[in-house]
């Protein structure tokens, strides 16, 4: 394994970052490091850039994601974008990205707060359909994004440990003094400890994990729920990742003496905007005949967002997280199934489900 580096130093971009409500609302500057750990004797004996990433592309990619999505703290940016690295390319065999936050609301006089995260292909998950940066690449560097190298790509098969990792070794970039705007000025109190408001409409600049909940208590339910998933599984933009064992549960509310549900929570990975899921949601919904009639009435099938990465999202249309989905065992239990470490608003999964008063009324069904 070789030590071979490739470093994109202090670029500085501008990002809606931050626990703070005020945060949330402007940007402010960021700078970033990025390393990437990959074989690059083939592009020193060639001299051809088709045998190396392109750092101006790895830059494109940052930029893509920083400038299209909000987060709270800068560990999910450097986690997230570290991902984004390793997956844009198979040669990568490891990749560490620093962020600085030159502007954090600290009352003391700083230089710079930052936080660096190394991770080797191995500890990546892996994404499966959607793991491209979308070829945003313009000019003089069209064409270079790598597409899949075939043969010369086969680092998936020689992953990392986590010990030889990559270091970096980058030094700050010297920032200066910056301005600084006390906590209580900011309105602390108001900080959201989790998620971040997310725009329903902005698509997502890389794939981001949903979780949703599926339910059916009219015709064929089993049948259904089969057919929505593979709906799931052909729609643009979507990749089912994980699919819960079917759930037999009582009707929760609505009208009395309905038949008992099938339920099912499905993962996906998609870069549909929140609203463009939701669209999805309902057009599998009217394909399978669903009749908007009663409340918590019979359907031949719903779908709901229960979860999209983890955004907070309040809009006339969507609210994510779902609002009932934490009291909603035939929710959580085959949730928990699917996934025993899920987190829902911070609080996990397989608790809330124990919670919740129809806990008793779900049945697993094997599959
Ligand atoms: N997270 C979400 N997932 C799906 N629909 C949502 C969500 N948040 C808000 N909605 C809105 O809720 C509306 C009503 O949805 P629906 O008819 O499926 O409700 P319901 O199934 O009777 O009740 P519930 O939403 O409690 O499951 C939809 O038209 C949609 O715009
Ligand atoms: N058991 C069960 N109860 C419900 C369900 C459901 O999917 N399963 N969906 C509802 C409204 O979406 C209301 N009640």
């Amino acid at each position: 394994m070789g030590y071979d580096l490739i470093r994109l130093n202090g670029l500085q971009l501008s990002a809606i970052i931050g626990v703070l409500d005020r945060e949330q609302l402007t940007e402010q500057p960021l700078v970033i490091d990025a390393e990437l750990r990959l074989d690059l004797s083939p592009a020193g004996r060639s001299d051809d850039l088709r045998d190396t990433v392109s750092y101006a592309a790895v830059a494109d990619l940052i930029e893509g994601i920083v400038s299209t999505e909000k987060f709270a703290l800068i560990e999910t940016l450097a986690e997230t974008l570290t991902a984004a690295i390793i997956r844009s390319d198979k040669r990568i065999e490891a990749a560490a990205v620093t962020v600085h936050k030159p502007r954090a609301p600290l009352t003391q006089t700083f230089d710079d707060v930052s936080v660096t995260v190394h991770r080797t292909r191995s500890e990546v998950p892996d994404s499966p359909a959607l793991d491209r940066p979308r070829p945003a690449v313009s000019g003089v560097y069209e064409g270079e994004l790598v597409e899949d190298q075939g043969g010369s790509a086969s680092t998936a098969e020689s992953p990392l440990t986590a010990e030889e990792g990559v270091t970096v070794t980058t030094p700050t970039a010297r920032l200066g003094h910056y301005d600084r705007t006390s906590l209580a000025e900011l309105g602390h109190e108001d900080a959201s400890a989790t998620g971040h408001f997310r725009d329903p409409d902005l698509p997502a600049a890389f794939p981001v994990r949903s979780v949703l909940a599926l339910g059916s208590n009219l015709g064929d339910s089993s049948a259904t729920l089969a057919s929505a998933v593979q709906a799931l599984e052909e729609a643009e933009d979507v990749v089912v990742v994980k699919v819960s064992p079917l759930a037999r549960t009582k009707p929760v509310g609505g009208p009395e003496q309905q038949r008992d549900f099938l339920n099912q929570v499905v993962e996906i990975e998609t870069r549909l905007s929140p609203h463009g899921l939701l669209d999805l949601a309902q057009r599998i919904e009217a394909e399978h005949n669903r009749v908007r009639e009663e409340r918590h009435g019979p359907r031949t099938l719903d779908v709901d967002i229960v979860t999209f990465a983890s955004a907070n999202i309040d809009s006339p249309r969507l609210q994510v997280p779902h609002p009932s989905a934490a009291e909603r065992a035939f929710v959580l239990l085959p949730w928990s199934w699917m996934d025993p470490v899920a987190l829902l608003s911070g609080r996990p999964v397989r608790e809330l489900a124990q919670e919740a008063e129809d806990f008793d009324d779900v049945v697993r069904l094997e599959t």
